[in-house]
């Protein structure tokens, strides 16, 4: 398949897109734009829009108004090519329940002309064990574990997955974000959609928040984290006084607030940085340092500050 490593146009861009199911507009004005080789976590809560977009791009949907372009292509005008480069696991997907596991990558290795070593891509999702069994036996984890080796038959430029954590347990997640590294270090794009921050944290380089239809911010993780803040803080235990400690700390450079959370002394600084000189003054001091935690900014106060989340 062609290596979309060859050059750098977007995976996808949406021009202005919209979808409205009569009265109900799900997705309105979306300008999204996926760069390429990069793993892409469309982010939203629930029925902000992320499948009605999703469904677009795979061609289910039809924009009301707007443009899809999918590896420099129109959703419109070259359904055939773009579906050849792209791998789907849809949300919830659903196997044939009288068709093997086995059945149905040779199924989707057909559909798409390539041979596949069947054995490998399902054991790649943890399925050996089950290759010859019905897929109407299958648990709805090991169902969303067929529907991501099917999604990666012929090696697509572009691998795009709604939900792709739904039904997995702790060991398959593990799995998912494997593959997701691995699929991006051969050079694909990977699109995923989820209201699960965890999924978003652990994999994407790039963010897109979807809310109410619109998309309301998309940029770096990096930099959407910047944009609430750079503010570190240390959660810390000691053996001696806290009071004498948050008298010390108080006065330090860097530092922007000092409180008691029962036994626990949580230090406010102005950013990361800071932290070692807290930690240095709390070790050159006789108050005792235990133990510290420190936490930064994640995605989940970018999400809450982007989306009105009741
Ligand atoms: N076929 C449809 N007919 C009518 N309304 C629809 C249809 N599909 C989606 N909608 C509406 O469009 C909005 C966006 O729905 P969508 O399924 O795209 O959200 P989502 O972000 O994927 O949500 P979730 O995380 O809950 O799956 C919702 O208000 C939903 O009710």
């Amino acid at each position: 398949m062609t290596n979309a490593s060859n050059d750098c146009t977007p995976a996808v861009i949406t021009d202005g897109f919209t979808k409205r199911f009569g009265s109900i507009t799900a997705v309105e004005g979306l300008e999204m734009t996926v760069p390429a080789e990069s793993v892409y976590g469309l982010l939203g809560p629930n029925g902000a829009g992320k499948s009605t977009t999703i469904d677009a791009l795979i061609g289910l949907v039809h924009a009301t108004e707007g443009t899809v372009r999918i590896l420099g292509m129109d959703v419109r005008t070259s359904p055939v090519e773009i579906r050849r480069r792209t791998g789907i696991l849809p949300d919830g997907f659903t196997p044939y329940e009288r068709l093997t596991g086995r059945e149905h990558l040779d199924a989707a290795a057909r559909a798409n002309g390539v041979t596949i070593d069947t054995d490998e891509a399902l054991a790649r999702v943890g399925l050996a064990d089950a290759a010859d069994r019905t897929a109407g036996g299958y648990s709805q984890g090991m169902s969303q574990r067929l529907g991501l080796a099917m999604a990666l038959v012929g090696a697509p430029d572009l691998i795009i997955l709604d939900e792709p954590a739904a039904g997995l347990d702790p060991h398959g997640i593990e799995m998912l974000r494997r593959i997701v590294r691995e699929e991006h270090a051969r050079g694909a794009t990977v699109l995923l959609s989820t209201h699960q921050l965890a999924q978003v944290e652990a994999v994407c380089d790039t963010v897109g928040i979807i809310d109410d239809g619109r998309l309301v911010a998309e940029d770096s993780a990096e930099s959407l984290r910047r944009t609430v803040g750079t503010e570190a803080t240390l959660r810390v235990r000691l053996t001696g006084s806290i009071d004498r400690a948050r008298n010390l700390l108080g006065e330090l450079n860097g530092v922007t607030g000092v409180t008691k959370d029962g036994d626990v002394l949580v230090v406010r600084c102005e950013a990361e940085q800071g932290t070692a000189g807290v930690i240095a003054a709390l070790e050159r001091s006789d108050v005792g340092l235990e133990s510290y935690e420190k936490s930064l900014p994640g995605l989940e106060q970018v999400f809450e500050a982007y989306t009105d989340e009741q």
